[in-house]
């Protein structure tokens, strides 16, 4: 996947406090600074710096200047998704984002959001997506939560795997330079076709994988099937736990898990419960449908809650509506309201044919954070519109938006970001 610059030659926004552009590369490092501070990080050293400026692509940066001092940022990686029936559209994949503690509450973000989200609008993205640090932040700027998953956490020496789970290759723990030459290559071929599922250019790697290796003790195992292919792989790490057993205290958080099929996943289960010394496996973002409890003889030794995974900002709703599937139901008009890009605004007819422009009636009135919510199938529309999320002017309407928009299996990202 090439990058692709989004930042447009449009002016600065300013105010009396503040003005919003695209950054200059020599400023990159005092937006990753911002941010990290904002998480509570230390700021970056040289060396932590030389590897996280490779997941700042060049023009796809913003910052909040106050005078000359950077105060705010945000930024995205070049990706695409994967969208219900298989097609896959570009995507930009949020992060970096973060506003200085003593300029908080003055509408730094609010700027930088509606900037990214023009710049990205005018430069052909069709969707916008991101993990939130808080679920309280994005809805106003039209990001909804758009995939669900759950975390699980596994008791490994109460967990055994039942006998005839199949199997499919041998898992191998890589060095850090096997890693980081084998796994992008690999993630390309096994990449999974469930809706959700994201591509990971140079810049996610530089960010996701090789920072990790080299400062954050991250361990890589890839699975190999019988070709002697790498067709799955899992990114992990010790970490100390209090535990029940005064002999063992540490614990396994696994941060990357994927596989092209279930046998590979079984496998990539059996390393991880596998590893000794070890008294809880903590995986987080794993898919709804994961058959984890039904592999193992004691389900018991499963403890899992329910996770927020990717928040969706759907940047250009022709494109989108056009791109994915749709179930078998009568067509529906559905009027999408989006004061931020204001030309996604309007009514679509929604059917098994496709989406198109409409000038009918609407049967149902929804934002674009809705839209959101249920373009890759999470929520259905009749639960957004009992809760106030989704306005009915034609009741016969919403069972059928329903099945219009329900997935075969629930969407999954998959991709920490
Ligand atoms: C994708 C990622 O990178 S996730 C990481 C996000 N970064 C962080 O969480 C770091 C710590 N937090 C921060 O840096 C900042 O507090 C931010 C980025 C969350 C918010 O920045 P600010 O410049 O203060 O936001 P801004 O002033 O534009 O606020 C816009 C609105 O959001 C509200 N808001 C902002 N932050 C929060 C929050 N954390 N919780 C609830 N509401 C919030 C504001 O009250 C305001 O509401 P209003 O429009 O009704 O007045």
């Amino acid at each position: 996947m090439h990058h692709r610059p989004v930042t447009q030659t449009l002016p600065s926004t300013r105010t009396t406090d503040f003005e919003i552009r695209a950054v200059e590369d020599d400023e990159r490092r005092s937006a990753y600074t911002v941010f990290m501070e904002a998480l509570h990080e230390e700021p970056p050293d040289d060396e932590k710096w030389t590897l996280a400026a490779r997941a700042y692509e060049p023009g796809r940066a913003y910052g909040a200047f106050a005078g000359d001092t950077l105060v705010g940022a945000t930024m995205s990686l070049t990706s695409d998704i994967t969208v219900p029936g298989g097609g896959v559209v570009p995507m930009a994949a949020v992060t970096g984002v973060g506003v200085r503690t003593d300029h908080r509450r003055r509408g730094v973000l609010t700027g930088l959001m509606r900037r990214q989200l023009a710049d990205l609008a005018a430069a052909g993205e069709v969707f916008a997506t991101l993990h939130a640090s808080e679920p309280t932040i994005y809805g106003r700027f039209g990001y909804g939560l758009g995939t669900l998953a759950r975390v699980v956490r596994v008791k490994p020496p109460r967990a055994r795997m039942r006998a005839d789970v199949p199997t499919a290759g041998t898992t191998r723990l890589l060095t850090k330079d096997e890693a980081l030459t084998l796994l992008p290559g690999a993630y390309q071929r096994l990449r999974p076709r469930r809706a959700g599922v994201m591509g990971r250019a140079p810049s996610w790697w530089a960010m996701c994988y090789e920072y990790r290796l080299t400062h954050m003790r991250l361990r890589v195992a890839a699975h190999y099937g019988p070709d002697g292919e790498i067709d799955g792989m899992v990114g992990f790490r010790s970490v100390e736990i209090p535990s029940d057993d005064p002999r063992v205290n540490a614990g396994v958080v696994v941060l990357d898990f994927v596989g092209a099929n279930q046998a590979v996943e079984n496998d990539l289960w059996r390393f991880l419960l596998g590893i000794d010394l070890v008294d809880d496996v903590t995986v987080y973002m794993r898919p709804l449908d994961e058959p984890l409890e039904a592999m193992l003889e004691n389900a018991h030794a499963v403890r899992c809650e329910w996770d927020e995974e990717l928040w969706v900002r759907v940047v250009d709703v022709p494109a989108a509506l056009a791109a994915r599937t749709y179930g078998a139901a009568d067509p529906v008009v559905v009027e999408v309201v989006d004061p931020i890009l204001p030309a996604n605004s309007g009514r679509y007819l929604v059917g098994p044919h496709g989406a198109d422009r409409t000038d009918a009636p609407a049967a149902l009135t929804l934002g674009v954070e809705a839209l959101g919510m249920v373009y890759f199938g999470a929520w259905r529309p009749s639960k957004l519109a009992g809760i106030g999320r989704l306005a009915v002017h034609d009741p016969a309407a919403l069972p059928a938006a329903d099945r219009l928009f329900a997935t075969d299996e629930p969407s999954w990202c998959g991709s920490l970001f």
